[in-house]
């Protein structure tokens, strides 16, 4: 059968990585070609042959179908923008043309299981960071249905792996610093991330705010959020508006146990539990969420959004 040509830019980093080897397995998609910035000339192991990385300004973007941009944020959206000129569909996976980013032009924000329907017409979509990934699956099943009390600050408490940091070097990422710690980071609700969970809340519940503090794990990938929410009304049985709202989803598991990072790890999944709070005066539950980073949070959504706009079957060379 045909297979359609996808390029990746910045496939020499972690979710890029990822996403060639998506590529390289997936059944009706074949790697036009994978750019690198510093390993440009460095060769890639894929299931079915190595892939050696060519330099970003020499990407071919008109034989591809379709492109993923994981580039950094700010060298990102220039070559989105590119890519489109040459005729491509694009899935960009930074944060350039997200929501809540003051991008200038509004794509549709590829959170799979919330805008399906405009993932699938088109041309561009701004793939969702991890964080908001985790904690708006979570908390879409209230937002829909207006559950959650009004005026209410929703706190999401987030750990996660240091592949969400990129491949970047850093000194508090070596591994000395990591290893056998743990910290919070960007406290004071002053990560970038707010911003773009805050849009998206607020696309659907005005008067809900957000606290959202990140931690980091010594481990490599997975994130899993706990967030606190304060509701309008107790609900009777807690798990009832996740079960329902995603019913027949094929990536979301919603479990009555607490989720662990090692159930999601290299799977495109969240996986959702939740647990009514006792001995507090207003009605409260708390939501777990865990994703891999990388995959649901990254290269696997990337791949699920890619799929639609292909026209192609959603689940197609992800990993379940
Ligand atoms: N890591 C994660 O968990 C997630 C990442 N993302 C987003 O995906 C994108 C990629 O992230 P990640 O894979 O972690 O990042 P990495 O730092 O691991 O990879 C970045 C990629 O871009 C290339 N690159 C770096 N600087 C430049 C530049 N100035 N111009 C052109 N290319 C450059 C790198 O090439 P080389 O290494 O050869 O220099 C590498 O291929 C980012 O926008 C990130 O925000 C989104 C969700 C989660
Ligand atoms: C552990 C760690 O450092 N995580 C990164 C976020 C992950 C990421 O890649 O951000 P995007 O999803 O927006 O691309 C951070 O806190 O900045």
């Amino acid at each position: 059968m045909h297979k359609i040509p996808v390029g990746v830019l910045g496939a020499s980093g972690y979710a890029g990585r990822e996403l060639s080897a998506f590529i390289a397995q997936h059944p009706r998609l074949t790697l036009a070609f994978a750019t690198a910035n510093a390993q440009r000339g460095e060769t890639l192991e894929l299931p079915g042959g190595a892939v050696t990385f060519i330099a970003t300004d020499d990407a071919p973007l008109a034989s591809a179908e379709l492109v993923f941009s994981s580039l950094p944020h700010g060298a990102s959206a220039e070559w989105v923008a590119r890519a489109r000129a040459a005729g491509a569909r694009v899935v960009d996976l930074s944060t350039d043309l997200r929501i809540g980013n003051g991008a200038a032009e509004a794509v549709p924000y590829g959170l799979t299981e919330w805008t399906r329907e405009a993932v699938r017409s088109a041309r561009v979509v701004a793939n969702p960071g991890c964080y908001p990934t985790s904690a708006l699956l979570a908390l879409l099943p209230l937002l829909e249905r207006d559950l959650i009390a009004s005026g209410a600050t929703v706190s999401i408490s987030s750990a996660s792996g240091v592949t969400g940091a990129g491949l970047s070097p850093r000194l508090d990422l070596l591994f000395g610093e990591v290893t056998e710690n743990y910290r919070a980071y960007g406290v004071g609700n002053s990560h970038r991330h707010l911003n773009e969970m805050r849009a998206a809340v607020q696309l659907l519940a005005r008067d809900v705010d957000l606290l959202f503090t990140p931690h980091l794990l010594p481990i490599a990938r997975g994130i899993l959020s706990t967030i606190t929410v304060p509701l309008r009304a107790p609900l009777a049985d807690p798990l009832e508006p996740w079960r329902t709202r995603y019913a027949g989803e094929p990536f979301i598991e919603v479990v009555d146990a607490l989720p662990e990072l090692r159930q999601v790890q290299r799977r495109n999944v969240a996986r959702i539990a939740v647990r009514r709070v006792e001995h507090v005066r207003t009605p409260t539950l708390q939501i777990f969420s865990a994703i891999d980073n990388l995959v649901k949070g990254a290269a696997g959504q990337a791949l699920q959004n890619a799929n639609l706009m292909l026209g192609l079957d959603e689940t197609l060379g992800l990993p379940r």
